[in-house]
């Protein structure tokens, strides 16, 4: 890679996610371009490349990860594509920016983990874009300072306006609590080692068959709980929510009272729609830095280790929702590479 170029982004999967971020290299970050775009359907990718200058279109990952002036990869794709997409750019040692989940369970998790160390390098930044978004930050950087004390509980949110008609009771925890999973390991720098899921009947506007909502409870190796209400099917907004009880006080992030109207009779404001409005910041936040870490040939952020915690608490909560119960965190030991 020439580091004065800008670097050449090769984006796989050009569905919602993967036109964003699409947009945001070529419109919205300096120093990368979109060099390709990858989809199994080939009439989408050569959707989402119109218009970008110089950008290929291709329907295998493998072709377009050997163009020569691709240094780099974002896999957009669905969960159960990441681990091939991984080890094809490994094969290239190619630096991957990867959505969320790493992969859907423990298992691919771990292979994925062990083709990198046999890399001898971290090449994979997760794409848990919680962490680059303001009021985390805040709220990180508030709880690492001590001034609250101790964190004892961590209160989470987590609601969709509508879930996909593929979304499974299982992905209400693979995909969408995968987020608080992270943010709580993040947040209070714990492991979590079991997970408990709690079925209230599932709500008159949710598909039939999907357990919606679940209420998830973490517990972690430093003492503190974190419950999560995850609802996919709400209905009126995308409200993402956290509060922090410690001992000497609280703090909550995601009220969305940036701006408050009152007018004719009402108080308010506006609930936003989805992630795409709520996280932008923190999207943008997130490839900058992928970006510019790549460009200085370092791998920052949420890596491999953190996908596969990711993915090790999430199949226990699987295991807990489809039992009704509790269940134990399985964690190998954490590889040198990632300490
Ligand atoms: N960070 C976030 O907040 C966030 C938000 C939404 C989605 N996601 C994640 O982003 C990923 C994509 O989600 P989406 O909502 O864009 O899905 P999507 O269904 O809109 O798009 C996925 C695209 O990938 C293509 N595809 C499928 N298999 C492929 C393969 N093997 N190779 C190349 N392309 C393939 C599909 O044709 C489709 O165009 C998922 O991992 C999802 O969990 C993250
Ligand atoms: O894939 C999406 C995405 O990760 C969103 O951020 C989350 O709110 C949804 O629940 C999930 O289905």
């Amino acid at each position: 890679m020439n580091r004065r170029a800008p670097l050449g982004v090769a984006v796989v999967g050009a569905g919602r996610m993967g036109a964003d971020h699409v947009r945001r290299i070529d419109r919205v970050i300096d120093g990368a371009r979109v060099a390709a775009v990858v989809d199994v359907d080939a009439e989408r990718a050569g959707a989402v490349a119109a218009g970008v200058d110089g950008c290929a279109v291709h329907t295998d990952p493998a072709a377009a990860m050997a163009a020569a002036d691709v240094d780099a990869v974002i896999v957009a794709s669905p969960g159960p594509a990441h681990e091939a997409a991984l080890l094809t750019a490994f094969e290239h040692d190619l630096p991957v920016l990867c959505e969320k989940p790493l992969t859907p369970d423990a298992a691919s998790a771990l292979r994925v983990m062990e083709a990198e160390q046999a890399l001898g390098h971290r090449r994979v930044q997760v794409g848990f874009m919680r962490r680059y978004d303001a009021e985390y930050a805040r709220l990180r950087a508030l709880l690492s300072s001590g001034r609250l004390g101790r964190p004892l509980m961590l209160h989470n949110r987590h609601r969709n306006v509508a879930s996909p008609p593929f979304f499974t009771s299982s992905m209400l925890i693979s995909d969408s609590v995968a987020h608080e999973v992270d943010a709580t390991r993040w947040l209070l720098g714990h492991e979590i080692t079991a997970v408990t899921v709690l079925r209230p009947t599932p709500s008159s506007g949710a598909p039939e068959g999907l357990r919606d909502p679940q209420f998830v409870v973490l517990e972690t190796d430093g003492g503190a709980l974190s419950d999560v209400e995850v609802f996919v099917n709400c209905g009126f907004g995308y409200q993402v929510q956290a509060e922090a009880v410690c001992e000497r006080g609280t703090a909550r992030i995601g009220d969305g009272h940036a701006l408050v109207t009152q007018t004719a009779g009402h108080w308010g404001g506006a609930i936003a729609q989805d992630w795409t409005e709520r996280f932008d910041q923190a999207y943008d936040a997130e490839l900058r830095a992928w970006v510019e870490a790549t460009r200085r040939g370092e791998v920052t952020g949420p890596g491999t280790w953190d996908g596969y915690a990711a993915a090790a608490v999430c199949e226990a909560g699987v295991r807990a929702l489809e039992n009704g119960g509790r269940a134990e965190v399985d964690l190998v030991e954490k590889p040198a590479l990632y300490r």
